[in-house]
Formats: structure tokens, sequence, C-alpha cells
């Protein structure tokens, strides 16, 4: 059993079981002994500065202007829209999650939006709920290039100034982009908006405690606490004595080693909780756009407990046997109030009676898992005491470690995404006429 503060229990399920299926014990071991390199390849990234993923958990001096944005911001609007794509936007949707749980944000904090789409009738519902005077505007993209976020920006600029005019610009809009000439930079130049640096080394999805950071301090949260939280999994797993005890490599050599022996093709992270549906899909990027070349990688899938039992577990039990199981359980077996035996008084519930939601929840969620490997799918599951920012912080970096682990494992390069430009060219050339009937 592999533990790391904060994350307990991350691979028990199955690591123990290796070698009874088609993952021999020897096979597992020479990938545990391939993570070694990767291991040491982060050490020294970490020490030079090449992967500024590393390098944040234990920084503080980026976050003053974000603080200063984010202190006029709370204090000047109801309304915050974030606009951004991927790696821009996901990771500040997983932290914001924390916060604002669909019924609100915390007292004293704006509403933050996230528009990560180009639907019309989004941005349409969007202006006809917002007062322009009270709404501020934050567009991320580390590129500067993006045509979704590039074409959002330029509708709600559109809007704005023709609600408060162009002076007022400054204001209401900043951006978060590379420090160079691109279209992002030069729409911030044009209209003199405020313009925070995105570290030209911080790739997109492995940006969360950069890009995060204005939507948490919009809602309240704790951007250190965050960023402790990584720093702690980092440490314990680059200081490990050996592979095997660091959890995110157990993770990657799990992951890559069932892979390779064709046992699974797709990777289903499940947390139990509510606020864990966005990280969810912030790992789908995180670990299909980095580890998705050359033939390798495996499909992630993002669920969400006890929803997708009613919707999913069917498959995921008798369907094919082609996926890894990670299962999430955010401590909340104390949490709500007992059922009352006086309301649900019926024979066949007694079970309930006397029980917590927080119950049901752990109780379905250690059910699933028990279930799953009856039917012999691999399954891990990873166990934080309390969801707090210092333990989402912990979870995004054993992730990104992971990842970053998997990749050297399969001999792919996890901070590039070549094939999606073949896309993006194509756009540009419909959009310019070519091809177009
Ligand atoms: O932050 P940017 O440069 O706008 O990119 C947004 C997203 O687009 C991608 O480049 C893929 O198209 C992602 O890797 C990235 O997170």
């Amino acid at each position: 059993m592999v533990s790391a503060p904060y994350l307990h229990d991350v691979t028990a399920c199955f690591a123990e079981r290796i070698g009874e299926g088609g993952l021999t014990k020897d096979a597992y071991a020479r990938l545990l002994h391939g993570c070694g390199p990767a291991l040491e390849q982060l050490r020294r990234a970490r020490a030079d500065g090449a992967l500024p993923f590393l390098t944040l958990p234990s920084r503080r001096d980026d976050l003053g202007p974000l603080a200063t944005l984010a202190a006029r911001y709370r204090g000047a609007f109801d309304d915050v829209v974030v606009l951004g794509t991927g790696g821009s936007s996901l990771g500040g949707q997983a932290i914001a999650a924390l916060a604002d749980r669909g019924f609100g944000p915390p007292v004293g904090s704006p509403r933050v939006h996230f528009l990560d789409n180009v639907d019309p009738d989004t941005f349409q519902a969007l202006f006809a709920a917002v007062d322009p005077a009270r709404t501020g505007v934050f567009a991320i993209s580390k590129s500067g290039g993006t045509a979704e976020t590039l074409c959002q920006l330029a509708v709600v600029i559109d809007r704005l100034r023709a609600a408060l005019g162009e002076d007022a610009l400054k204001r209401h809009v900043a951006v978060m982009t590379e420090p160079k000439d691109s279209p992002l930079s030069r729409i911030a130049e044009r209209f003199s908006l405020p313009h925070i640096d995105h570290d030209p080394g911080l790739g997109g999805r492995f940006s969360v405690l950069s890009t995060g950071m204005l939507p948490a301090l919009l809602l309240g949260l704790d951007t250190a606490a965050l960023r402790t939280g990584a720093a702690a999994v980092l440490e314990q797993a680059l200081e490990a004595k050996d592979a095997a005890g660091a959890a995110p490599a157990v993770g990657a050599a799990i992951q890559v080693g069932l892979a390779n022996e064709r046992m699974v093709s797709q990777s289903v992270l499940m947390p139990y909780c509510d606020r864990l549906f966005w990280f969810a899909r912030w790992y789908r990027q995180l670990w299909a756009e980095s580890l998705g070349k050359e033939g390798n990688g495996t499909t992630p899938v993002d669920a969400l407990g006890t929803v997708d039992q009613h919707s999913q577990l069917q498959l995921y039990l008798d369907g094919p046997a082609d996926k890894l199981f990670t299962l999430v359980d955010a401590g909340m077996a104390e949490a709500g109030r007992p059922v009352d035996p006086d309301i649900l008084d019926h024979p066949e519930t007694g079970y309930l009676q006397g029980r917590t939601m927080g119950e049901l929840f752990t109780a379905e969620s250690r059910a699933t898992a028990e279930t799953l490997i009856g039917y012999g799918r691999p399954v891990r599951q990873i166990r934080v005491e309390r969801l707090d920012e210092g333990t989402l912080g912990a979870l995004f970096m054993h992730f990104m470690l992971e990842t970053a682990i998997a990749a050297h494992l399969m001999g792919v390069n996890a901070y590039d995404q070549p094939a999606v430009e073949d896309g993006k060219r194509l756009t540009r050339r419909y959009l310019q006429g070519e091809g177009v009937s």
C-alpha cells in the first residue's frame, strides 16, 4: 500500500493483486524500475526550472497581481466571466467547484462563469442575464492565438463597449497570456487591458496552479493551501527512496503495464463527490492530450459516483473488460443528517434508517469498488480525509506527476499536442472560404 501526505491508499486495491491477472509481477517490476529515470528527470527539471508545474507549488511571488485584480473585481462586480478553453479553463472550473456548488457563490464573491465554448446561444443567454456595468471578464489563453478564445473575447468586448464605452474596457476586462506578440496580447495593448503573464513553459493542462488562481481568489479560496497540498505530494514523490514509494510512479506503472498487456484501453476516474465532477473533466484532458500519441495512450473517461452507477455501471461490470477504474472517496462518511425513521419507515428501507447521506455515499463507493473487483476489473481507490484546497492541490499534483511519468514509460512527449493542429489549420481554411461551397 502506498500513501502520500493528504492521499491515502492510492493504489491499494490493485497493487496488492498484481500477478493475478495479465500483468505479471515481473512486468510490473520492470515498469517500476523504468520510473526511476522518470523521477530523476523530474527532479532535474524541478531543480533547473525546466518544468514550471514543478516549481509553482513553492512559489507565491506570482500571486500578487492576481490578488490585486481579484480584489478589484470582487469589489466592483456581481458577475465575472472567465473566457478560455481546454487547459486554460478546466483547472479553474475544477477549483471553482470547491466553493460554488451551483447554488451561487460564497457571500462576498461574484458569480464566476466559465465560458469555454463558442455556442452563440450560450453567449446570448449570458448577455441577457448580466448587467454589463457589474460584469468583469478574464480571458486566458497561453498561446494568445486560440480561435475560440479570441472569438469569445471579441464578442464580449463588442457588447461591453456598446454598453459602457471603450474607455471602460480596461476596468472590466483583463487577460492572461504569454508575454509575446500574439492576437490576444495585441487586443490587450489596443484597449489598455491589464495583462497577466502566462509562463511560456507552463502547458495549459499542467497550468491549473496558475490559471486556476484568479477564479480561486474571486471565490475566496486559499491559493496558498492549494499549492501547499500540491507541494506535499511533489515532495513525497520526488524524495521517495525508490519508485515503489512514490504513489504517482506506482499509478503510472500500473496504468502503462495494463495498457501494454492489452488489459485496458480506458481509464475511468470516478469520484464520489460532486465537487470533483470538474476535477474528472480536468483529468480527462490531462491524460488524453498528454499521452495520446503515436498509437499510445488510453482513453480517459470521467464518471461520477453514485450517479453513474445508475447509468454506466452495468457496462463497467459486464461489458468489455478493457477499463481501469480509479475511485476517489472524499471522506464524507460523517456528513449529513441521519435519515429519520419516522419519514422512511418502510420495512424494506430499514438499512437507511438512522444513516446519513454521507454514509450511503461511502457505502456505495466501497460496494462499487468491491463489485468491480469481484468482476475481475482492475480498481484502485484514492481516499482523501476531507476535500479542501490542500487535498485538491494534492490530487492535481498526483495526476500531473502520474501523467508525466506514464509519458516517460511510453516514450512520448507529455507536453505537446501536435495532432490537434491539423484540425485548427483546416478550420482557418474553411473560414477563409477555401473548400466552402
Ligand atoms: O491556452 P490556449 O493556448 O488558448 O490553448 C487552449 C487549449 O488548446 C490546446 O492547445 C489544444 O487545442 C490545449 O492544449 C490547450 O489547453
